[in-house]
């Protein structure tokens, strides 16, 4: 009994030690073709590089490309690639050729580009449509948009802004007695978080009305969650998986566009004559009439409402995030802010100084050059799209030439720029790492460039030779820009003449950037320490 059960073991022994060597080898065959394989992908990819076309970066796995270098710090894959490449080069990402132009000049080639050689809602239509809805933004022609991003830019007049201040700042000290992180006189916050939702109850109270301010203490903050979720980056090429987070997102947008129809529709039923207390959006759009005579149906507006809340949400709360940690890690430039305002503000009669205005949060230089140098260093988004649609030349120098070269870039391409890489480079900014707001007080001159141009919304300026556009440039620019400085020139300003920040025990720098959201913000745990003045 024991000896046959010590032959069957024997056997069994053996067989398996057999199938194990015959699996370990069929296992370094299987390697041994896909090495061979990948190393004729690449010989190939030498052999028929297309010498008229930009360099590609050589890749080893098809369809992926180099979608894992770029994704995990699209920043250093572009700061390797310009040394060995120059300012034009393509790489692969997920089976699309991407074509990147840096530099000033490729800033200008992208941005500046005409309407019918590069086109912006072919590239983002997929994700934005879901979520903002239809008919506006990317699912509506150019000049649609255009038109409504006259009725957007005109509603944040002057007299609007001057308007959101208070309400910036009762929202801000409305925050600090509610949330539970800042109970207390000193203690430490998850910044992100915070920031995230302070600048949604601020965007919401001012942008989007009182009737919806109170919503996002209930009901709108898990749809607007759920909505979010919307923005991934898989969904530019498959927003109809049917998963379970693109059916939350479907059902938040209709939930909230149905919530905006309702307002709009009971703002219309006001009584005739009862006095505008309010200078918010919705009234402005229900005002407005595109350039056929039309008014934009209640469906638009309330599309348009989404995507404005959706658009300034996450750059205004990252850089706000970005702000308090470049603060916390430099508390003599925090002291400096402080000490501005009692210079420029004065303390008032109560010890305390007196509440903010429009025009005196213009009056803090610093203020507004941390704003600066913060959106330098840590812009949001940092790769921007065009699909090509008519065959392009780009003339552009490789490293080792002394004299240009054109490229042709064929219409499957994507072109992307990346202004931060401009933002970033010695060539423009003395010691490019360093957060320095005080370098703008030197270096007045770099700005957008004067050359402006009118695109159907207004003045801006073309930005063509400026290697600081945190606002991109050309027809698909920011409206934004002067409603971010605004509320995040007003909380840099209040957090500063609350709380005295700094990092969390033990860390020595802010941290990392998490790039893989599609908008850029701090890698998260973000901890900051704050103790009130
Ligand atoms: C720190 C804050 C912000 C930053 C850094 C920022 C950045 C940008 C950039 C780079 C673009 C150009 C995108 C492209 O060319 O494809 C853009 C476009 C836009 N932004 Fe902002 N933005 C900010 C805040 C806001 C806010 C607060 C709003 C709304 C009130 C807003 C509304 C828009 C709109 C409507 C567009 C136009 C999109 C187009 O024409 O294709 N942004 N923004």
């Amino acid at each position: 009994m024991a000896l046959a059960f010590s032959l069957s073991k024997d056997f069994a022994v053996s067989a398996i030690g057999s199938m194990t060597s015959k699996a370990a080898l069929l296992g370094v065959e299987a390697i041994v073709l896909i090495t061979v394989i990948l190393a004729l992908h690449m010989v190939i990819q030498f052999l028929f590089a297309k010498k008229d076309e930009p360099p590609v970066v050589p890749y080893w796995m098809p369809f992926i490309g180099s979608a894992i270098a770029y994704g995990q710090d699209p920043y250093a894959f572009f700061f390797r690639c310009r040394q060995k490449y120059g300012d034009v080069f393509s790489f692969i990402l997920l089976g699309k050729k991407m074509t990147v132009c840096l530099g000033t000049q490729g800033n200008d080639f992208v941005l500046n580009g005409r309407l019918q050689d590069v086109n912006a809602e072919e590239i983002y239509k997929n994700l934005t449509t879901p979520v903002f809805g239809s008919g506006v933004v990317y699912d509506c022609s150019n000049a649609i948009l255009m038109e409504q991003k006259k009725f957007l830019k005109f509603g944040l007049t002057t007299e609007a802004l001057q308007s959101y201040v208070p309400l910036f700042e009762g929202e801000f000290y409305d925050f600090l007695s509610h949330s539970p992180a800042f109970q207390g006189f000193e203690g430490s916050i998850c910044v992100t978080k915070a920031m995230a939702e302070l600048t949604i109850f601020m965007a919401s109270r001012t942008l989007q009305g009182k009737e919806v301010r109170p919503k996002f203490d209930s009901t709108f903050a898990e749809l607007y969650h759920d909505l979010d979720m919307g923005f991934t980056p898989v969904n530019f090429m498959m927003p109809w998986l049917p998963l379970p987070a693109n059916r939350r997102r479907d059902h938040a947008q209709h939930t909230l566009a149905n919530t905006y129809i309702e307002i709009i529709k009971a703002r219309r039923n006001l009584e005739e004559g009862q006095p505008l207390t309010e200078n918010d959006m919705i009234w402005h759009l229900m005002s407005c009439r595109y350039k056929n005579g039309n008014p934009i149906p209640d469906q638009q507006i309330a599309h348009m409402m989404i995507a404005l809340l959706m658009a300034g949400q996450h750059s205004s709360s990252s850089i706000a995030s970005w702000i308090m940690l470049r603060l916390a890690s430099r508390p003599d430039i925090a002291e400096e802010l402080y000490q501005e305002q009692v210079r420029v503000l004065g303390p008032s009669d109560k010890g305390q100084m007196k509440r903010l205005t429009y025009e005196e949060i213009g009056l803090l230089n610093l203020n507004s050059l941390v704003v600066k140098e913060t959106l330098r260093l840590h812009a949001p988004i940092h790769s921007i799209m065009r699909a090509v649609k008519l065959p392009l030349t780009v003339q552009t120098n490789k490293p080792s030439e002394l004299e240009s070269r054109l490229y042709n870039i064929p219409t499957p391409h994507v072109l992307l720029s990346a202004p931060g890489v401009t933002a970033q480079s010695s060539a423009h900014f003395a010691n490019p790492s360093s957060w320095d707001p005080h370098r703008w007080e030197a270096q007045p001159t770099v700005k957008d460039g004067d050359e402006k141009v009118d695109y159907g919304y207004g003045l801006v300026t073309k930005g063509a030779s400026s290697p600081y556009l945190p606002f991109g440039a050309g027809r698909h620019r920011c409206i934004g820009e002067q409603f971010a400085y605004l509320q995040l020139g007003t909380i840099t300003a209040l957090m500063v003449r609350q709380f005295k920040l700094r990092l969390a025990d033990g860390e020595t720098d802010v941290p990392k950037t998490n790039y893989m959201s599609l908008f850029t913000r701090p890698l998260d745990p973000a901890i900051i320490r704050w103790e009130s003045r």
